[in-house]
Formats: C-alpha cells, sequence, structure tokens
C-alpha cells in the first residue's frame, strides 16, 4: 500500500494518524494511506519553515531559478504518471490530468524565470542629494492551503512563487487528494531547496488549519476553497495581523447572445459548465441567453449532453468523470432537487448514474426556465449543473450576469465587437473571456475575482510577487 507522508524539516513522516485515498471512479480501488499531521506536528512544520527562511531568503536569483526548474522539469518529464496518479484520486479524465500536470510543470519554469528577474525601483529623493530604493524583500512562512479540484495546479501555483521571492512554506493539501501533493513533494526534496524551506502537512483542514493560520510564525496564508472556509481563515488571519489572500466560490454567467456563432456558444459553454465534473470555481453555471437564439442554444446543448461519455476517469474513452465523494454528489444532487422545485425545468441528466464499478457518477444536468432569484442561480453547486436564464437583449443579459454576490470569471458569446467591448468593461469579474469558456485559464497572468470570490492580491504572473513579497523603502545620502 503507497503512503502518502509528511513532509518536515527535511524529514518524512507517518503522521499521528492515517486516512485511505479512496478513487471515486472506483470506491473499491485504496490508492494509499495518507497521514494526517498531529497539531504537534504541524507546529513544527512550521518553526522548520521559520528556521529555513534566513537561508532561503538570502539565495541568489541563479539558485532560487535552479530549484524551480529543475522542479518544472521533472513534473513535465513525469507528466503521464503523474495526471494518472491525479486522475485516479480526484476523477477528471486523463486528458485533464495530464493537463493539469504540464500546467503544474509550466508554473514552475514560469517562476523559475521570474526568481531572475525581480525588480526594483529607484528614484530621486524630493531631498536634494538623497536617492530612494524600493525593494522587494520575502514575507517570511507562509502556509498555503489548498482545496482537491486541482490537486497539483493549485500547490504549484502557491509554492512556485512563494519559493521563486524567498519565502519558505508550508503545505496544508485537501485531505481527499494527498497523493499529488506527496508526489509533488517528493520532486521538491530532490531539487537541492535547503531542509525545512518546504513542508507538508496532511489531514483535516478543522483540525491542523488552526494551527497554520493562527502560528505567530507563519506571516501568510494563501488559501483556495470555500467560502465558509475562506471567510474563517480571513478572520484568523486578521486577529493575528498575518496577510491573506483567498480564492472563493463563484457563479459564472456565460451570455449567450442571439449574433453569436451558435457551434462556439455551445462548445464554450459545453466546456465552462460540465468539463472537469463542474468542479471548478470558474465553471459556467449561469447561461444566460437572449430569447431569439435560446430555444435553438437549449437544443444543441441537451443534444451534445445526450453524447458526453461519462464514467471511470482512467478510461481513455471518458469525457466526464465522477464527482469527487458522496459529500459532493448529495449536494450536486440537491441542487438539482432545489431547482425543480424552484420551478426550473430539468431538460437532461441531473441523475446518479450507475457504471461498471462503484463511483461517484452523475449525469450532467441541464436545466430549463429558471430565473435569476432562484437558489439554483445564485448558490455555487460546485458540480456538473448549468442552469439556464432567458433574456430580453444585451443590457438585460448583463445586469442578470452582474447580479450576484461572487464575481470570479465572466464570459460571452457574441459576433459584434461594440458588445464584446462593453462587456469587457462592464462584466464585474476579475477574469472576462470572449467567445471562449469561463474555466481553463492560462499560467502566466493573473488569476482571481472581485466582490465575493476572492480577496487579497491575484495569483499567478508576475502580479503573485504583491502577496509573496513585503517593499522595503530606503533611503540613502552618501
Ligand atoms: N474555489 C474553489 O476552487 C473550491 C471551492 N470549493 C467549494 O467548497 C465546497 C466544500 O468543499 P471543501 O473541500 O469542504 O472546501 P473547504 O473550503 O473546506 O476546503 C479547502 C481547504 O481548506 C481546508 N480547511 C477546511 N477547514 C479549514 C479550517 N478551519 N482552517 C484551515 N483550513 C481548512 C481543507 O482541508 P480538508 O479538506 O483536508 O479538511 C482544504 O485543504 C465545495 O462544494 C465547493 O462549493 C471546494 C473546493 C475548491
Ligand atoms: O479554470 C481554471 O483554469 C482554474 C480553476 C480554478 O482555479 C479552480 O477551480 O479552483
Amino acid at each position: 500500500m503507497t503512503e502518502f507522508r509528511n513532509f518536515i524539516a527535511g524529514s518524512w513522516s507517518e503522521g499521528a494518524s492515517q486516512s485511505p485515498n479512496i478513487n471515486p471512479s472506483d470506491t473499491r480501488d485504496v490508492i494509499g494511506t495518507a497521514a494526517r499531521a498531529s497539531r504537534a506536528e504541524a507546529e513544527a512544520a512550521v518553526e522548520a519553515a521559520h528556521a529555513a527562511a534566513p537561508l532561503w531568503a538570502a539565495s541568489t536569483p541563479q539558485q532560487r531559478f535552479d530549484v524551480l526548474d529543475r522542479i518544472g522539469t521533472e513534473i513535465l518529464e513525469r507528466r503521464e504518471e503523474l495526471g494518472r496518479l491525479l486522475s485516479r484520486e480526484e476523477g477528471k479524465i486523463l486528458a485533464e490530468g495530464s493537463g493539469e500536470v504540464m500546467r503544474a510543470g509550466q508554473i514552475f519554469k514560469f517562476f523559475a524565470g521570474e526568481a531572475l528577474r525581480q525588480t526594483g525601483d529607484v528614484l530621486a529623493s524630493v531631498r536634494p542629494g538623497v536617492t530612494v530604493d524600493v525593494r522587494r524583500e520575502p514575507v517570511g512562512v507562509v502556509a498555503l492551503i489548498t482545496p482537491w479540484n486541482f490537486p497539483i495546479a493549485i500547490p504549484a501555483w502557491k509554492i512556485a512563487p512563494a519559493l521563486a521571492y524567498g519565502n519558505t512554506v508550508v503545505l496544508k493539501p485537501a485531505e481527499l487528494v494527498p497523493g499529488s501533493a506527496h508526489a509533488l513533494a517528493e520532486i521538491i526534496s530532490r531539487s537541492g531547496l535547503p531542509a525545512g524551506a518546504f513542508n507538508l502537512v496532511g489531514g483535516k483542514g478543522s483540525d491542523i488549519g488552526p494551527v497554520l493560520t493562527s502560528h505567530p510564525k507563519v506571516k501568510a496564508v494563501s488559501f483556495t476553497g470555500s467560502v465558509p472556509t475562506g471567510r474563517g481563515i480571513a478572520r484568523a488571519c486578521a486577529e493575528n495581523l498575518k496577510k491573506v489572500q483567498l480564492e472563493m466560490g463563484g457563479k459564472n454567467p456565460m451570455v449567450v447572445l442571439d449574433d453569436a456563432d451558435l457551434d462556439i456558444a455551445v462548445a464554450a459553454s459545453l466546456n465552462g459548465a460540465f468539463f472537469s465534473t463542474g468542479q471548478r470555481c470558474t465553471a459556467s453555471s449561469r447561461l444566460i441567453v437572449t430569447e431569439g437564439i435560446h430555444d435553438r442554444f437549449v437544443a444543441r446543448m441537451t443534444e451534445a449532453l445526450k453524447k458526453l461519455v461519462v464514467g471511470d476517469a482512467l478510461d481513455p474513452a471518458t469525457q466526464i468523470g465522477p464527482v469527487v465523494d458522496e459529500r459532493q454528489l448529495a449536494q450536486d444532487l440537491d441542487y438539482v432537487d432545489i431547482a425543480r422545485g424552484e420551478g426550473g425545468k430539468v431538460a437532461f441528466g441531473g441523475e446518479r448514474l450507475n457504471r461498471e464499478k462503484p463511483g461517484f457518477y452523475m449525469a450532467p444536468a441541464l436545466i430549463t426556465e429558471t430565473t435569476p432569484g432562484m437558489r439554483i442561480n445564485r448558490e455555487e453547486v460546485f458540480g456538473p449543473v448549468a442552469s439556464v436564464i432567458r433574456v430580453k437583449d444585451y443590457d438585460e443579459a448583463l445586469a442578470v450576469a452582474n447580479d450576484c454576490e461572487f464575481g470570479l470569471s465572466s464570459g460571452i458569446c457574441t459576433t459584434s465587437l461594440k458588445y464584446a467591448s462593453d462587456f469587457k468593461a462592464k462584466a464585474q469579474a476579475g477574469m472576462v473571456m470572449v467567445n471562449l469558456p469561463t474555466a481553463g485559464v492560462d499560467y502566466h497572468v493573473p488569476f482571481g475575482g472581485t466582490k465575493g470570490s476572492s480577496f487579497g492580491p491575484r495569483e499567478q504572473g508576475r502580479y503573485a510577487a504583491e502577496f509573496y513579497t513585503t517593499v522595503k523603502t530606503a533611503y540613502t545620502q552618501p
């Protein structure tokens, strides 16, 4: 049985107890056992990161480049193998699993380059003979708390900038997906990073999370996950005066206008709403469609859904893998019932499916005849469930798209430059997509949302420096 262990101060440990890592495509398949760290071990990980901080902060850009580049190279070389492990433990299909691994490798390569490109400013002082320089320094120990839906890419896009800018790390991955985090930690352990600069602690977030968010030696916390957990982390960080960065939910709109190319609109909506089993914070869960194209759009979406193959994530023929676990499946099915109860019509899917292997399979659900005020259009489902809202015209579509507590990603399908330009300016979201799915982003540009979706500086791209560095202003009179 494979053991997914903790990694603290350069040593591997079994944890205080273990939990099984179950394949959601086949619940008889136990992938391994995962270490659950005790609170004392979580504290030891913080102490190790604190002890390693001065050494790694003093590393040269070349040393940081070499470490991150090596990590990226090994991830890319092992793309298929790691992708398979990821698909086996999370349930996304093989192409998505290896695609995510590739993204993780590219992120490490990108931040290897950023380590070399760190900049500062030199300014003339307002006082004669004085110069001012503004430089970026590491924050110190950062705690990274990550969800199950991107088991390697999200850890990568937090760890890589943290290390590139000279910080040391304690990673707490989601308990549902310990294998990918363990594989990443093994790769990092061979990269030449000093012992203690990267630490991995497994276990339940509600148990060891508070150790990380309240420990005085943790200077910053970066979190991706649910809104209630994120808000709790923000409160703990405020209490302890830590920097905090939160990426949380979405209820992302995809607007389809009468003038849209129907093929593009259907392809983008299908991908955005249902790929990765809809388990993306950027998923297009609200399809806002103008009345001239509405019926044709719904008919084409329904046809396309009928053809989607739902099944074992490890079967190359599968297009939609299982839901991640029983609890998430129950939530997804509940929302289909809620939508039905609110007057929505289930145009396709929405039921649990039986397959040869016991797993958490669900037929992707398309719900029509919904209105903006319904719960199905206001609350994040986080599964293969999308609803259609019929609107009169572009102005109403924009108003409905923005009438939401979240603001992560917002899409529009149109052939009109006028509407596309207006939407890019007025969509209340951190990311706007024209004729593209709301989900599936580049790795080298900022990622994050507005309103209730995100809090704190952006992740990814060079904007990540805002969170992972602190600015020092130095005045010199020769
Ligand atoms: N925005 C996004 O990308 C995601 C959103 N979600 C949303 O959240 C819902 C529930 O999913 P769930 O996995 O429970 O999400 P959570 O927000 O609970 O989990 C995200 C991470 O936070 C950890 N965590 C949980 N409680 C605490 C705490 N008190 N302090 C510190 N860390 C903590 C979790 O640990 P552990 O799980 O190991 O206990 C996990 O590593 C989903 O249905 C979906 O709506 C979920 C995943 C990603
Ligand atoms: O859509 C993407 O590419 C990223 C989505 C994401 O980060 C998430 O769901 O947590």
